[in-house]
């Protein structure tokens, strides 16, 4: 008999599906590994088709009520979820750590303190969200915002509760029900969330966790004709096969895809600055999908941008993301690993230079990386590493830089050093991306439309798009007054 209970660094996480309000075993089971050390955490409930038609049944009864419940009682609730977070995020931070890799102090201060303020903040927004009423002819327009219905929301591994609270908060805010399935390399707190919120008394089926492949139980949930809204975050190729099973029943979709995003920097930007902003691109040992990879570096100033760069990133500490003092963790999964030194190797075959880095680390790590010489056209400068590999080119003008900056298939962010505030209104409206940095990076609030222009995603989600996205948008149109009788 499996065991379905794992226990990381004292906290006890119950690994079968969570449907309906109960705890739902499946006959087959998947080992849940840690990227820290290569140890086995343990084994996660292996979902398929019965699973998800159970977890889109749940979804589908607690529906009607949950959207019925006034909105300052959903609101109520939502903050109790995220006392609920708050309480335990010592609890989720190590066991976020421990099951991708990331560091725990940042879990501690910056995610999980985030995670908490996904549920105050839609909570929040829910409350304020309005339009007023208009006139035509005579006859009132009165626009509102319908809870859906049952929503599928798949979520990765680099960012677990972090980007599935990101949905999963607005969804259960509009007054929607919600099947959440987590990446199957990071299972683990999407369960706790499922016991933080029923404890916060969400009602039974109205938040449903599972776990399980994508190709098994994550195609069978977006197949389904019940579900109302399908949210992902991930790989490109992912989101195609979804948008297919979607295409089966014209279900709304919202994608947040890769990115190959661009750090342009100008000659006459703050270098420090500029170079602080590129060694940011090593967090979370690159596995953002907002990086700013690429380097686009004004000719002039290429030599002692790189210069101050190398001092920096080499000095960035490698190692247990339990340590307080490491900077950069492991890769999530040995066939990540894989595919980032494949990247890297088949660049460097083909003329690239590492200024630094090039190769792997032990156990699950990889060196930090700079390559250059690198032709616009190649693998490694048009294609998402997800991993601690840049790249730096030059450019002669603002003119090439921006050419440079937009010539991949996504558009996900851009971020611009400079000094002067002129150069930053010419060139940041000519940028194809969803979100623009000047001067800054990752400085990031949930009021604002968030996601990616070509192959980095489609739609938008945050403050009134997210509603826009999870409901049903309706007007109604009323006739001018004194049509009412009183029945009184
Ligand atoms: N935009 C982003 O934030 C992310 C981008 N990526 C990119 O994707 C690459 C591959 O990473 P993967 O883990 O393979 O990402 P993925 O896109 O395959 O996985 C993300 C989620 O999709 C689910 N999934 C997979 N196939 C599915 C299907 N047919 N139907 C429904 N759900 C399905 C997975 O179970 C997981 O929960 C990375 O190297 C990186 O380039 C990965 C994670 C996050
Ligand atoms: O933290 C955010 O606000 C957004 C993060 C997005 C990613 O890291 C991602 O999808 O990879």
């Amino acid at each position: 008999m499996t065991e379905h209970r794992i226990t990381v660094a004292g906290v006890a996480v119950d690994t079968r599906h969570w449907i309906g309000g109960e705890r739902i075993a499946s006959a087959d089971s998947f080992t849940d590994v840690s990227p820290i050390d290569g140890r086995a955490l343990g084994e996660i409930a292996r979902g398929g088709p019965a699973e998800a038609a159970a977890a889109v049944a749940a979804a589908k009864a607690a529906f009607p009520a949950w959207a019925a419940t006034p909105r300052a009682e959903r609101a109520r609730i939502l903050h109790a979820v995220a006392d609920g977070v708050e309480k335990r995020i010592e609890e989720l931070a190590i066991v976020e750590t421990t099951d991708n890799g990331a560091l725990l102090r940042s879990h501690r201060r910056g995610v999980m303190p985030r995670v908490a303020h996904n549920f105050r903040f839609f909570a929040d927004w829910l409350l304020t969200l309005d339009h007023e009423d208009f006139e035509t002819r005579g006859h009132t327009n009165r626009v509102s915002w319908d809870p859906a219905g049952p929503c599928v929301l798949i979520t990765p591994w680099n960012a677990p509760l972090m980007l599935a609270t990101w949905k999963v908060a607005p969804a259960l805010a509009a007054g929607n029900s919600v099947v959440l399935k987590p990446a199957e390399w990071s299972p683990l707190t999407a369960s706790l969330l499922a016991d933080i919120a029923a404890e916060a008394g969400l009602p039974a089926g109205v938040l449903n966790v599972v776990q399980g492949y994508g190709a098994e139980i994550g195609e069978a949930l977006t197949s389904n004709p019940d579900v109302r809204r399908i949210s992902f975050t991930g790989s490109v190729p992912t989101a195609r096969r979804i948008a297919e099973s979607a295409a089966l029943n014209l279900t709304p979709l919202s994608l947040e895809l890769g990115g190959k995003s661009p750090l342009l920097v100008f000659a006459d930007a703050d270098l420090d600055l500029a170079v602080d902003l590129a060694v940011e691109q090593y967090d979370n040992a690159g596995q953002v999908c907002l990086a700013a990879t690429r380097f686009l570096v004004e000719e002039s100033a290429a030599e002692e941008f790189t210069r101050r760069f190398v001092d920096k990133a080499t000095a960035l500490r490698q190692g247990d993301p339990r340590d307080e003092t490491t900077d950069i963790g492991p890769n999530i999964h040995p066939r990540q690993l894989e595919k980032i030194d494949g990247f890297v190797q088949r660049a460097l075959a083909s003329g690239a230079r590492a200024v630094i880095g090039g190769h792997r680390g032990d156990g699950q790590y990889y060196a930090p990386t700079l390559l250059t010489d690198v032709r616009q056209d190649s693998e490694i400068v048009q294609e998402e590493v997800f991993g601690p590999v840049l790249t730096l080119q030059t450019f002669a003008d603002e003119d090439e830089a921006i050419r440079l900056a937009n010539d991949t298939r996504f558009g996900l962010a851009a971020t611009v050093a400079t000094g002067s505030r002129e150069r930053a209104d010419r060139v940041t409206p000519r940028l194809v991306a969803g979100t623009v940095w000047v001067n800054c990076f990752f400085v990031r609030d949930l009021q604002a439309p968030f996601g990616g222009s070509r192959l980095s995603g489609v739609g938008r989600e945050g403050g009134t798009w997210s509603f826009d996205f999870y409901c049903d948008l309706k007007n109604t149109v009323s006739a001018p007054k004194g049509w009412e009788h009183n029945h009184g």
